[in-house]
């Protein structure tokens, strides 16, 4: 009984990863699936393909692995947060598609609740910003916009959930509508200081609380799943948000203790303790994780385009095959040009907040090629981090310059990570297991299956691959920070009146 299936449902893809009692990989499966945009700015997901890629890659394992399923004593959920899913209690048909974190439709809902003065209220509560990237107005979009939802949800005919709530209801067939504290804590109708849903919030929004699921600790009993669907009953045994299994697959279980993880996007959090901290600097407040009904918080910064920078030069540009090219480029690029490309393809996110500015390029010449984008690609993502740890440290007077632990699919460029390092001007730490998102998630559950150590044994286990130490004197650092500062604010000057 000492093997642990962490299923990682993310946003363009869905894997399925087994460890064993060291947390050694013994398999894995991925499948990725079709995303949806019917319109401008919005980002959909088909409900059949989130449940058919996870029912499919667990069993792809589970057969690769050929260890008797008997052997695995636990599942662990981490998923793609905020995305929402609403389906018929009776028969479990969703009655839209899934609405993605990415989707921006509610855009004039988060104004209009802004204009009306709600969004201290809504920061008190929730710790995060009046923003279309939370759950709760896509799901009253969901409930204006689809005929009879919302007379069918006051019956009490419709259940919600983020991502990790609907698989939990699919895999135990139905007998399970619950969700932890950290994905709760992202939906916007989450009181993060009281741990339970906010009449408030769903008043103004017109949400009825019984559509809501049940907000259960990250590491406790959430169901079993189905006998028929992996040859035996397995009890799932953890669940967090992607964001959040990586900050617990790093470990990052002391105050002051930091992670970044380069995916698509960036998500940065700053472990801080039992106590919320509020930002003054447009960080969002969430609940890190919650074990015994006691969380423990973070600040965390967004940032919605980093590795997705990188697919912007191969699909958009068409100046790479691969990824891995940026690295040779950026090393024979001109140091003597300093091109800087603000990724905002969405907007930007924290710690500026604006859906409406778009990317932009500063300091080209006759002589900028491939080589000098793909170095201000990478840079981007370096100088974008800097901006959030500006903020956290102002919001968080214990914070110093520390160790950033890094993770996600861009961590793997030594490139990027040392121009991290350098513009930073602190260490940046890569741990040996890159998998940390699924890695958390197992851990979760296999802590509370009893096949893996509590937080200190570990913590004790983290193991680096390598650390970047800054290089750059403080003088170019600061030069070059301040050349990024004011192609920040020339960007946002394209939208401001
Ligand atoms: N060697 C590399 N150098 C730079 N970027 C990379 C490299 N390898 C992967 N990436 C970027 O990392 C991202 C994939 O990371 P991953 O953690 O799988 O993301 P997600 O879970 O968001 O899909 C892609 O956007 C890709 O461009
Ligand atoms: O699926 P990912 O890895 O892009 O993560 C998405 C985040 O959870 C969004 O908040």
């Amino acid at each position: 009984m000492g093997h642990i299936l962490a299923i990682d449902q993310g946003t363009t893809s869905s894997r399925a990863i087994l460890f064993d009692e060291t947390f050694g990989i013994v398999a894995k499966a991925q499948e990725e699936f079709t995303q949806h945009y019917p319109a401008s700015g919005w980002v959909e997901h088909d409900v059949s393909d989130l449940w058919s890629t996870t029912a499919g890659t667990c069993r792809e394992v589970i057969e690769r692995a050929s260890v008797p399923v008997s052997d695995i004593a636990a599942i662990g959920i981490t998923n793609q947060r905020e995305t929402v899913v609403v389906w018929e209690k009776a028969t479990g048909r969703p009655i839209h598609k899934a609405i993605v974190w990415q989707d921006r439709r509610t855009f004039e809902m988060t104004d209009r609740l802004k204009a009306e003065g709600h969004e201290p209220m809504v920061t008190e509560r929730t710790g995060l910003l009046l923003d279309p990237y939370f759950s709760a107005t896509k799901l009253a979009w969901i409930l204006d916009n689809v005929d009879g939802a919302r007379q069918k949800a006051e019956a009490g005919e419709l259940l919600f959930g983020t991502v990790d709530c609907y698989l939990i209801w699919k895999l135990t067939g139905g007998a399970s509508h619950v969700t932890d504290a950290t994905n709760a804590c992202r939906t916007m109708l989450y009181d993060i200081r009281k741990g339970r849903w906010s009449t408030t919030i769903c008043d103004l929004l017109g949400i009825p609380e019984s559509m809501l699921p049940e907000v259960r600790d990250s590491a406790t009993e959430f169901g079993v799943t189905r006998s028929d669907l992996f040859g035996r009953e397995i009890p799932i045994l953890g669940v967090a948000g992607d964001q959040q299994a990586a900050t617990v697959g790093q470990a990052c279980f002391k105050p002051g203790m930091l992670k970044s993880t380069y995916g698509t996007g960036c998500f940065a959090l700053l472990n801080t303790g039992e106590e919320p901290v509020f930002s003054q600097n447009r960080l969002l407040t969430t609940i890190a994780y919650q074990f015994d009904g006691k969380p423990t918080y973070a600040l965390e910064g967004s940032i919605f385009i980093a590795g997705a920078v990188v697919q912007w030069l191969r699909d958009g540009l068409k100046i790479i095959r691969d990824a891995k090219e940026t690295q040779p480029m950026a090393e024979r690029s001109d140091t003597s040009q300093d091109v800087i490309l603000v990724p905002a393809f969405t907007g930007l996110g924290a710690p500026y907040w604006n859906a409406e500015c778009r990317g932009a390029i500063f300091g080209l010449t006759r002589n900028s090629g491939p080589e000098e984008f793909a170095r201000a690609a990478l840079e981007s993502v370096g100088y974008q981090t800097r901006d959030l740890l500006e903020a956290m440290q102002a919001d968080w007077s214990k914070g110093e310059a520390q160790t950033l632990r890094v993770d996600g699919g861009m961590s793997a460029s030594d490139w990027a990570m040392q121009f991290l390092s350098d513009i930073i001007g602190a260490p940046v730490d890569r741990p040996e297991v890159l998998e940390t998102t699924a890695l958390g998630a197992a851990w979760l559950a296999g802590m509370k299956a009893g096949v893996y150590p509590d937080q200190d044994g570990f913590a004790e286990g983290w193991a680096l691959d390598k650390r970047f130490e800054p290089r750059m004197d403080e003088d170019t650092r600061q030069a070059k920070y301040d050349g990024w500062r004011r192609a920040i604010r020339a960007t946002l000057a394209t939208v401001e009146s």
